[in-house]
């Protein structure tokens, strides 16, 4: 299988590294060299560890020889699954999949990472819904088993059952749902993240007290705050404005401390300052 991979940010590498180490042929474009540049360390710093670590079958230069890196969406034309990778953004990644219906070959399918937009006005600006799905890995890709797979209202049986078969080949656990804002896991997981943000701003504890007593309260293996820097807030706010205006209630309203950290370019780990330094 041709596996395509659009966005090199922390999403898109951890998608090209998995498929690759699972014996995949990968391509990954970004529109700037430099972020490709990233994301091929980011790759490579990963396999190294998971080497040492003796959990890959092969050596890691193996795996990185199985993907390539472009700025030309062109040469995904070939691809029989490109699953998209980039910014939040709806407008953005609409744009992105009107020009992907064009190039990748008509049986090819186009699947999308995103953590909320609409499955379905994706795959309408596609132009092929029947071949499209989504495909929603979890950070860190290489660690996290599942991944979420979004139907939307065409999509084919056989489309679903190429990508379900194609994450299990991948080592993930694949379950499926249907095309509602967040899905499940961001449905009930960001609610809980902004809650946490919204407990800061009304100073109900320190971030390291939210933390904590999620952590060792409730045995999450990370606090709120933590996993919010380590999503980037931005996505954090794009997830929580898709699911208030999707769901028209405002228990899902994005609270006001997190819209104003995005606004100041503080976007947790990725930008290097969130609730915490890095
Ligand atoms: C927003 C969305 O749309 C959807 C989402 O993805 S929501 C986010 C979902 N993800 C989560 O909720 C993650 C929550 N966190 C966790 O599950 C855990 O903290 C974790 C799996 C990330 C790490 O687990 P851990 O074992 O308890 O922590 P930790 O000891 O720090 O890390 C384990 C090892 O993995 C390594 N590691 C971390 N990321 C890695 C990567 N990408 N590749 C290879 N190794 C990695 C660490 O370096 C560490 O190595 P050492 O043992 O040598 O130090
Ligand atoms: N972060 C997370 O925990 C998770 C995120 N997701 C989803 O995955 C997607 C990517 O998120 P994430 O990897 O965190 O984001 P990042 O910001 O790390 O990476 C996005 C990458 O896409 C690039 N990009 C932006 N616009 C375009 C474009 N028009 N064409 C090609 N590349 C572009 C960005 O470049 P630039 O730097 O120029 O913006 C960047 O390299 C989002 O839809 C997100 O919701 C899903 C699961 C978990």
């Amino acid at each position: 299988m041709k596996f395509g991979v659009i966005g090199a940010g922390q999403m898109g590498g951890g998608i090209a590294q998995v498929a690759a180490q699972s014996g995949f042929d990968v391509i990954v474009q970004d529109v700037q060299q430099e972020y490709l540049d990233r994301g091929r360390g980011v790759i490579e710093k990963s396999l190294a560890k998971l080497h040492e670590k003796g959990r890959l079958s092969e050596l890691p230069d193996e795996v990185l020889g199985r993907i390539r890196f472009t700025m030309d969406l062109q040469d995904f034309a070939d691809c029989d699954l490109v699953v998209e990778a980039i910014v939040e953004n709806q407008a953005v990644k609409n744009a992105l999949f009107e020009q992907l219906g064009g190039i990748v070959k008509p049986e090819g399918i186009l699947a999308s990472n995103t953590s909320s937009i609409p499955i379905t006005a994706l795959a309408s600006a596609s132009g092929r819904p029947e071949r499209f799905i989504g495909m929603h890995f979890m950070n860190p890709v290489p660690l996290m088993a599942l991944v979420e797979v979004i139907r939307g209202y065409a999509t084919s049986d056989e489309t679903a059952r190429i990508v379900t078969a194609t994450a299990q080949k991948m080592g993930k656990t694949p379950l499926t749902c249907n095309d509602f804002p967040g899905f499940v896991s961001n449905r009930i997981l960001m609610p809980m993240l902004n809650e946490a943000v919204q407990c800061v701003m009304e100073g109900v504890a320190e971030p390291e007290a939210i933390d904590g007593i999620m952590k060792l309260g409730m045995n999450h293996p990370m606090g709120p705050l933590t996993l919010a820097d380590f999503i980037g807030l931005d996505t954090c706010l794009s997830i929580m404005e898709v699911l208030h205006a999707g769901l028209g209630d405002d228990k899902y309203r994005p609270s006001p401390l997190l819209r104003k950290m995005v606004q100041a370019g503080l976007l947790g780990r990725k930008s290097g300052q969130g609730f915490y330094k890095y």
